[in-house]
Order: structure tokens, then sequence, then C-alpha cells
């Protein structure tokens, strides 16, 4: 009995061993062929991207939850290049729960806007721009979409046969803005009102036809414009907090936007409709004159010959956009060129003598003329370089994981090119603080986007399509309010009064109003 059950318990024992043997076999075959690549490549994936992480840009010190946004002033720009001096020219800040790329050199932009250029055309999607221009080009997500209002814009209704075909609208709305100066003549006037009229007055005549003047309508479009300016610049929690969405909606923001998307479709849909009524009636023969066509003239008739369809709250988005793309950028500028001529007067002065020897004492400068006056063109380069008015560019997204200045970038990253913070940049400008329009004399430097040093209208493949529009508007309107005009400071105001701060807001805006006394010139004969 006793050897049966030794026997046995030997027999189990044996049984047992086997099987243990057996399994740590089967585990060490399986550990061979299974878990050790398998960990390796775990041990792989996690080193690959302890790197990555570990070669990420350089950051300022963070707190938790809000990452570096105590460290923004309400200048952003200026906020933001104060701190790339401490950081270096690629930084990466942490708004909220937003990695955002900073780049504030022209070789970090190069790489952003031209080496990388396809994997950092996205645009974020920012909770106003959601709701307000739902379908829009300028915060389109970068695909087929895009390209396809893209190509609407260049090539049809901001190329340059276009742009050239409002020549007359621009010149009568110069004209009116000098008679608007004139009879003011010799008394303080609020120049930026006057300004701002002008540029809004030139858009919606391009964009929505002859008729608006008569109804006033362009001060409607005045107002829209600028809570479109208001609400899409300010901070929405849930942009950088996700959990704190709800908050935008407790402080009335989001009403705000979608009611004042509510009055631009009701607008949109008014100047739609009298377009079709037009078409039906065909009283202003608008098939006819090609060069009188406004930009819903020719969305629409582009619609009716199915050369694209755009669903009509997509149009209205593109519309918008126009509105607020064309508008405050151009008044922005207008206005710091007009404060820089007269806290410049020898500046002023040598611009004067090139516009009025041009000019021949015509009383309007034409737009033939402006191709000959290089110095003018200077000046609005200068301009731009100190005055960006989209100092950040519009921000951009990476669509994938790259590297920009050696760094590794991830997917959905924020990028923000600091074009005021390069235009000022003491490594790339003599005296880069000083309105000094003879450095762009030689011709090398443009607008388009080529020389990183120098990048008010973006660069890359969402280089802004208004360019043109926008240059030709502005030289022509430059060009006549020096021309017919002296320009000086109210009485009893010096010069070191008049300043150069900018506003809060991320569009570079001159804080307060322009105030100036205009003395008409003597020698400006009438034709
Ligand atoms: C001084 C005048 C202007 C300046 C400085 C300016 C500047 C800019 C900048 C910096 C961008 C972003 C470019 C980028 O991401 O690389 C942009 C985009 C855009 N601009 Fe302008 N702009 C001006 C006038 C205009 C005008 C007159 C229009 C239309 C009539 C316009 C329409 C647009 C549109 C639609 C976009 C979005 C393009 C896209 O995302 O593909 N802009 N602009």
């Amino acid at each position: 009995m006793i050897l049966n059950t030794a026997c046995a318990l030997v027999a189990t024992t044996k049984r047992r061993v086997c099987s243990l043997l057996f399994i740590s076999n089967y585990m060490a075959f399986y550990s061979l062929f299974f878990l050790l690549p398998l960990s390796s490549l775990l041990l792989f994936l996690l080193l690959r991207s302890r790197k990555r992480r570990t070669n990420l840009p350089p950051s300022p010190p963070r707190l938790p939850f809000i990452g570096n946004l105590h460290q923004l002033g309400p200048l952003l720009h200026q906020s933001l290049a104060a701190l790339s001096r401490l950081h270096g020219p690629v930084m990466l800040l942490h708004l909220g729960h937003v990695p955002t790329l900073v780049v504030s050199s022209p070789n970090a932009a190069c790489d952003v806007l031209r080496h990388q250029d396809l994997v950092c055309a996205g645009r974020p999607a920012i909770t106003p721009a959601k709701i307000l221009l739902d379908g829009d080009i300028a915060f389109a997500p970068y695909g087929d979409y895009w390209r396809q209002l893209r190509k609407i814009c260049s090539v049809h209704l901001l190329s340059s046969k276009r742009v050239q075909s409002y020549r007359r609208a621009r010149e009568e709305e110069v004209a009116a803005m000098a008679a608007a100066i004139a009879v003011r003549a010799s008394t303080t006037i609020n120049l930026s009102e006057i300004i701002y009229s002008f540029t809004n007055d030139v858009i919606c005549r391009v964009v929505s036809g002859k008729f608006k003047i008569a109804e006033g309508r362009s001060r409607v479009f005045a107002e829209l414009i600028n809570e479109n300016s208001e609400l899409l610049v300010a901070v929405y929690l849930g942009d950088y907090f996700r959990w704190l969405g709800w908050v935008d909606g407790l402080l009335g923001y989001v009403t705000r936007v979608r009611k004042l998307r509510k009055r631009w479709e009701e607008l949109l849909d008014q100047v739609i409709k009298e377009h079709a009524d037009r078409a039906s009636s065909n009283i202003n023969g608008y098939d006819e004159k090609e060069e009188e066509k406004d930009f819903v003239d020719v969305l629409m008739s582009l619609q009716d010959k199915n050369e694209f369809v755009l669903d009509p709250a997509n149009l209205k988005s593109l519309l918008i956009d126009v509105f607020g793309g064309g508008t405050d950028t151009s008044y922005i500028t207008l206005e710091w060129a007009m404060v820089e001529l007269v806290r410049n007067p020898l500046v002023m002065q040598k611009l004067q003598e090139e516009v009025r020897r041009i000019a021949n004492r015509k009383s309007l400068v034409k737009e033939e003329d402006l191709h000959q006056m290089t110095y003018l063109l200077a000046v609005i380069k200068e301009v731009l370089r100190l005055h960006p008015p989209a100092p950040l560019i519009l921000p951009r997204e990476t669509l994938n994981d790259c590297i920009i200045q050696g760094y590794n970038i991830p997917k959905k990253t924020r990028i923000l090119v600091n074009a005021w913070a390069i235009g000022r940049d003491p490594k790339q400008w003599d005296a880069p603080e000083e309105f000094r329009p003879e450095r762009f004399l030689n011709g090398t430097v443009d607008f388009n986007g080529t020389d990183f040093r120098y990048i008010p209208f973006g660069s890359g493949r969402r280089v802004c399509p208004g360019l043109q529009f926008a240059i030709v508007s502005l030289e022509l309107a430059l060009a006549n309010l020096v021309h017919q005009f002296d320009w000086e400071l109210p009485d009893g105001m010096e010069k070191e009064e008049f300043h150069t701060r900018e506003a809060p807001g991320i569009a570079a805006q001159r804080e307060g109003q322009l105030h100036l006394v205009a003395k008409p010139w003597s020698d400006c004969l009438e034709e």
C-alpha cells in the first residue's frame, strides 16, 4: 500500500515535472518567437516616442492646466516676441490643452511656409469661426473643398484681370474720400473714420454692387464687420480647455456669434435676391458688361453655368470672409501709413514730391500713374514691415508630424508665425524700429512671400489671395491723400504726443482715433 502510494506519488510528480517542463518549454518558445519581438517593438516605440518628446522645441516653464496662457499679454504678438527673445525663434507653448508652435525667424518661417507648407496648411477649428464662417475659405480645413474655394478666389474674384476691372470703383471711392476731407479742410478731422468708410465702401461696392451707397447699406456692413473683428478675436475658453466650453455659452459669446451670423445671412440673402431680380429683368445688362460685375454677380453666374456649385450657406461664408479680410486690413494699413508719414516729415516731403511730379497738377491721381511711383510703393512696404495688420498671419495647424528647424513637431500642433517680430528683427534689418522706406527702393523684397524676412501677406499655398487688390487700393488712396493735401497735427498737439501704440487685440491696429488737419494743396488744380 505504502509502495503503491509512493509509486503513485512518483508518477504524479513525474507528470507534474513533465508538464512543468512542457510549460516552461512552451513559454520559452512563446517568449522567443512572440513575447521577445513584441517587447522589443514596444521598447522601440517607447524610446522613439521619448526621443520625439525630448526633441521638441524649447518651452517656457508652464503651470498646470493653463500651461503658458498666463505669460501672454493683451498684445499677443508683442508678448510672443518677448518670450521668443528668451526661448528662441522656434518655441513650443502650451495654451491650455493646445500645443502651439511660435516661429519668429525667417529660417523657421521658411520651414513652415515653404519646406513644410503642405503639412502646415491646416487651420485650427476655433469656436467663432465654426459658427460665423462655417464653410468659408480662410478657416477651411486644407483639402478639396478649400482648393475649390481658392480657385474661385484666385481665378474668378481676385485675379489680376478682375482686380483691374474694379478700377473705376476704386477711383470713384477715392474721389469721394478726398471730397469728404476737402469739405472739412483746415479743421481737425477724424481721419480714421474717413479711411474706414473708404475701405468699407470699396469692398461693399466690389462685393455687392453700386446700389449700396444710396441704401446706406455700407453702414450696416461696417457695423457687422466691426462685430466680426470683435467676436473673432475674443478668447473662447472651450478652445483652450475642452471641459470649459459651457462657460462661453454662459458668458453669452456663443449666442452673440450666432446672432451675428443670422444678421449676415439676412443681409446677404437680400443682396443675392437683388442679384437674382436684376438678372431676371436684366435691367443692368449684367451678363454683357463683364467689367461691371460684382462678386455676387460673378459667383452666381458661375453657379448658373454649373462651373461650381456652392451651398448657399457656404457662399455667404465666403462673402463674409472677403468683407472681413478686405476691410480691416486695408484700413489699419492706411491709418498707420498716415501716422508714420506725419511723424516723419522728410519721408512725407519726398513722397509728396514724387506723387505731385508724376500726377502733374491733376486733381486726382489715377491708376495709370501708380506704376511710376516707386517711392510710394516703398512707403507702403515699409508700413507693412513695421505694422503688419495680421501680425501673426493666420494660425496654421499641422496635418501630420513634421520637422521644423530640426525639432519634431507633432500632428495637430497650432502654428503662429510672428511676422511682426520678424519684420523688426535687428539681425535682419538695419535700425528696424525706424521708418525708412529707402530700404525697399532696390526692389528686391516683394509682398509675395518669397523673402521670409517680409511676410505681411503670409506665404505658400495659403498666402493672401487679396494681395493685388489690397496693394492697388492702398497705393491709390495714399497717393491721393498726400497729393491733394498737406497734413498737420491738430492745434496744440506736439509730435511726441503723436503715438505709435497698438490697441489690444490680434490685429495690430493703432490705439485710439487718428485726428489730423488737412490743408488743401494750392497747386492741385481741377482738371
Ligand atoms: C493690407 C491688406 C491685407 C493683408 C496684410 C492681408 C494679410 C493676410 C494674411 C497674413 C493671410 C494669411 C496668409 C497665410 O496663412 O499664409 C491672409 C489670408 C486671406 N486674405 Fe488677406 N490680407 C489683406 C487684404 C485682403 C483682401 C483685400 C482680401 C479680399 C478681398 C483678403 C482675403 C483673404 C483671404 C480670403 C484669406 C484666406 C486665404 C486662405 O486661407 O487660403 N485679404 N491675408
